[in-house]
């Protein structure tokens, strides 16, 4: 388990204080994803470095399983970083050196002289990621998605507990992104690895985090379980990045509907839900119409969820809008009534 009690980070620079990271209190817990995600200068890796102290932070504690990292000396230190894997945007490989040299050097560093033992490791290592054929190749003939494969590799060299992974995606294109990911997502599974990363895309959050704290301003101004944060952002950077994400803008929508009649709701379902034939029968029975305005299916992480976003016509409406209520449904009211045609929203 990683603590941050207090933990946070002013550079110097100029004689002026740069406040990255204000005085913050996080727990990621063993075993899970943690996603960290906020705009450029949110203090994002300011914080994930301080984790394996590439930072020092300049006040509080940074604890991982019980020990107090910040309190460590320079051999405590080199053991500590062992257990803790790191990966980055732009791969940081070396280019002179072949992908199987590149994965075996954390074991060579961390003094391993056993020759036959380092290639052992390192080829089961170039299995997991999928890169048997390019053992002896060079960086340069690597795509992306390959690359980063190799880092992966490399940061679990060493056996770590925990991986840090700094932007691994923002360089990839989506499909290699969601290859990349997927691989994160079976390494936590079946390893039992802890994950960090950091990010500035949601969707990256939704597909593979559990839990995500939103950066803002050098502090978190929102954090939860994925489903929460995703489907129900109270803070307005959150909302913000919830949107870009569904590429929705929420008041051209509202102008785009204002020649619809009756009451727009938006229902949010989870899990089963998703999928139950809910709308129909509440039409039935209460002599409601409706029509889809926007809609979308999709996961968060391997749970499903639905948004849609409908107009109840004539009928019992309110009857309609309990029976929504009362389901295993969020639902939030959009806009109220108007009858057809009379455009423009009332409260
Ligand atoms: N070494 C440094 N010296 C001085 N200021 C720094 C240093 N590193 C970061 N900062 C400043 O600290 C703030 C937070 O930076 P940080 O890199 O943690 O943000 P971030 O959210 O990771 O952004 P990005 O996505 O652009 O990497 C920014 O204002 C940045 O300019």
């Amino acid at each position: 388990m990683i603590e941050l009690q207090q933990a946070g980070k002013t550079y110097r620079v100029d004689g002026r204080d740069i406040p990255a990271l204000l005085p913050t209190d996080l727990r990621v817990e063993r075993g899970e994803i943690f996603g960290l995600i906020g705009h450029s200068g949110a203090g994002k890796s300011t914080l994930l470095r301080l984790i394996n102290r590439l930072e020092e932070p300049t006040g509080g504690r940074v604890v991982v399983d019980g020990e107090d990292v910040t309190a460590l000396d320079a051999i405590g230190l080199r053991a500590f970083r062992r257990q803790v894997g790191m990966i980055f945007q732009h791969f940081n490989l070396l280019s002179s050196k072949t992908v199987a040299e590149n994965i075996g050097l954390p074991l060579r560093f961390a003094g391993n002289t056993d020759k036959a033992g380092i290639a052992r490791r390192v080829d089961a290592l170039l299995a997991r990621v999928g890169l048997e054929a390019h053992a002896s190749k060079y960086p340069a003939q690597l795509s992306g998605g390959q690359k980063q494969r190799v880092g992966i590799a490399r940061a679990l060299a060493t056996e770590p507990k925990i991986l840090l992974c700094d932007e691994a995606t923002s360089a990839l294109d989506p499909q290699t992104t969601g290859q990349v990911l997927q691989l994160l997502a079976d390494i936590n599974r079946e390893l039992g690895l802890t994950i960090v990363l950091i990010t500035h895309e949601m969707d990256v959050i939704r597909r593979v985090c559990d839990r995500v704290a939103v950066m803002d301003g050098g502090t978190i101004v929102e954090q939860g379980n994925v489903g929460d944060v995703f489907l129900h952002p109270r803070h307005a950077t959150t909302r913000r990045f919830v949107l870009e994400a569904e590429q929705v803008d929420e008041n051209e929508q509202l102008e785009d509907f204002a020649h619809v009649g009756g009451r727009i709701l938006r229902l949010t379902f989870r899990g089963e839900a998703t999928y139950a034939p809910l709308l129909g029968r509440v039409a039935r029975e209460t002599g409601v119409d409706y029509s889809i305005l926007a809609g979308r299916i999709d996961h968060i992480k391997d749970t499903p969820y639905g948004q849609l976003t409908i107009a109840l016509i004539g009928g019992d409406i309110e009857a309609a809008q309990r029976r929504l209520g009362e389901a295993e449904v969020h639902l939030e009211v959009l806009r109220g009534e108007v009858s057809h045609g009379e455009g423009g929203a009332h409260g």
